[in-house]
């Protein structure tokens, strides 16, 4: 009888499950749902915080949609998930297995994503230089500890364990005493050097942060541990590997070649490839560089340019479209907004409209925010303006990695994946067109099935 090996991505907007044949590699089952968590922000201080509960309600339910013949043979289970963000909790007490099969959150803090804003530049300047080649930004891990021990120190004494959100999951499944993180991830949260694999503790120590909420660092690709309780029919004693990056385990679901790029279009977008086997990122950060450097498996790295404006700046287009029509009485039926306007800008093969969409800023220019110019009588309709905007988020991305950068490093083919992408024609085009190199799509090429398959070749 074949077994199958469980991917799950906790991503920024869904959750997507899938069940892998061990033997053949293949995609046996599939399911993916919206986690619907994301909270509004009353603070004032451009908090982006995610309900850790609603989340962990979606990873039930996805997970109760898989075939449970097909559960309760899997023989190991990976994680993956939004990356930078962290969550805090109460070891041996951070969740609720009162149910049996599963697991509720409990005592835990919100998810505090890598879109919260609330790191201004003047903050993140006075806090230590790290001993690591990668900078510091609003919406990392260890920047939003130093914010909450500056504006909110007894917060964070409710707490005794902390991680990414994918992190926590594992550590719940496992029953962990604390947090386990890869490279991958720990790389996320700054003050993290690659080459060695360990915290900058010291710095950190001199900077009073409370060191105890660091996770302890295991290699991308090993084992967390064992699940301690039976999960959706799966049985206790599963092997559960250490959470991943989800932009690893997209470009570890599709690159096939050292000469192939990965354009990942999500919540998020990110242009990466593979860098020589004998790269070593620099000694310091530069925060300017819109390039940075992350671990992927072994002392391989990825360049990658990561954007923070993908799908969701189509996402903030369709709540702001749903706002406004709520404020002029009309209550709006939501569920084929994306269709209807993918298909205007169908409809509307080119404009003169420049949207530069970068809503969000970036990190390397986070007061470069987004704007609209060209504006005409004639480019006011949703297709001039959906195709704008779709075009923008491409040329951001190569403004980012341009064409020239993937030429010299060998690139001759880009392979697309995220499913804003995949669902989305118009910015199919717009990449066609923006990109000189041949484009593919991958067949499953997503960070779940990357997940998977990172256990099935290393486990
Ligand atoms: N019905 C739809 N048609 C086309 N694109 C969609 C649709 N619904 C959501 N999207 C896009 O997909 C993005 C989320 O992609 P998803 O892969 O679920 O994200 P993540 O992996 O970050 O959780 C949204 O930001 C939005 O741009
Ligand atoms: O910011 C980076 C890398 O630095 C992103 O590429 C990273 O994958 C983060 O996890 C994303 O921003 C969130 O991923 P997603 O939910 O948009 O798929």
């Amino acid at each position: 009888m074949s077994s199958f090996i469980l991917g799950l991505d906790v991503g920024t907007t869904s959750v997507k499950a899938v069940l892998v044949e061990s033997d053949s590699r293949s995609v046996a089952a599939t399911h993916s749902l919206p986690t619907d968590s994301d909270l509004s922000d009353s603070s004032g201080v451009k908090a982006k915080e995610q309900d850790t509960g609603r989340i962990i309600d979606s990873v039930n339910r996805c997970l109760d949609a898989l075939p449970a013949d097909k559960l309760q043979r899997v023989s190991s289970i990976g994680l993956t998930g939004q990356m930078h963000g962290v969550v805090f909790w109460k070891a041996k007490s951070g969740c609720d297995w009162s149910s049996r099969d599963f697991f509720t959150a409990r005592n835990t803090s919100q998810l505090i994503t890598w879109q919260d804003g609330r790191c201004s530049s003047d903050f993140l300047s006075s806090l230590p230089k790290p001993d690591s080649h990668q900078s510091v930004a609003t919406g990392f891990g260890c920047a939003t500890i130093f914010w909450y021990m500056k504006h909110r120190p007894e917060f964070l004494e409710g707490f005794t364990a902390a991680g990414t959100i994918q992190d926590y999951v594992v550590s719940m499944l496992c029953g962990l005493d604390g947090c386990v993180m890869t490279p991958q991830n720990a790389a996320s949260w700054g003050f993290f050097n690659t080459s060695s694999n360990r915290w900058n503790e010291n710095i950190l120590k001199g900077a009073s942060f409370p060191l105890h909420l660091l996770p302890r660092c295991v290699s991308s690709g090993s084992l967390a541990g064992q699940t301690c309780s039976s999960w959706h029919g799966i049985p206790a004693g599963t092997p559960v590997g250490a959470a991943l990056g989800d932009f690893q385990c997209s470009v570890y679901s599709c690159m096939s070649a050292r000469t192939d790029a990965v354009l990942n279009i999500s919540t998020s977008a990110q242009v990466t490839f593979t860098m020589p086997a004998d790269f070593k990122p620099p000694d310091s950060p530069e925060p300017s560089s819109s390039i940075a450097y992350f671990p992927y498996f072994d002392s391989l790295y990825l360049a990658v340019a990561a954007s923070l404006n993908g799908g969701n700046v189509l996402a903030t287009f369709v709540e702001m479209l749903t706002a406004w029509m709520r404020e002029l009485g009309v209550e709006p039926t939501d569920s084929c907004f994306y269709e209807k306007l993918i298909n205007c800008a169908l409809n509307q093969e080119t404009s003169d409209l420049t949207v530069n969409p970068t809503i969000l800023g970036e990190r390397h220019n986070p007061l470069c925010l987004g704007q609209v110019t060209n504006i005409s009588a004639s480019n006011l309709s949703l297709g001039h303006v959906i195709r704008a905007l779709c075009r923008g988020i491409v040329s951001n991305i190569t403004s980012m990695m341009p064409a020239e950068r993937l030429q010299q490093a060998g690139v001759r083919r880009i392979v697309g994946s995220g499913s804003a992408l995949a669902r989305n024609e118009v910015l199919r085009q717009e990449v066609e067109k923006a990109f000189p190199q041949e484009l593919v799509y991958g067949q499953n090429a997503d960070s779940a099935v990357g997940v998977a398959m990172v256990l099935c070749d290393r486990l």
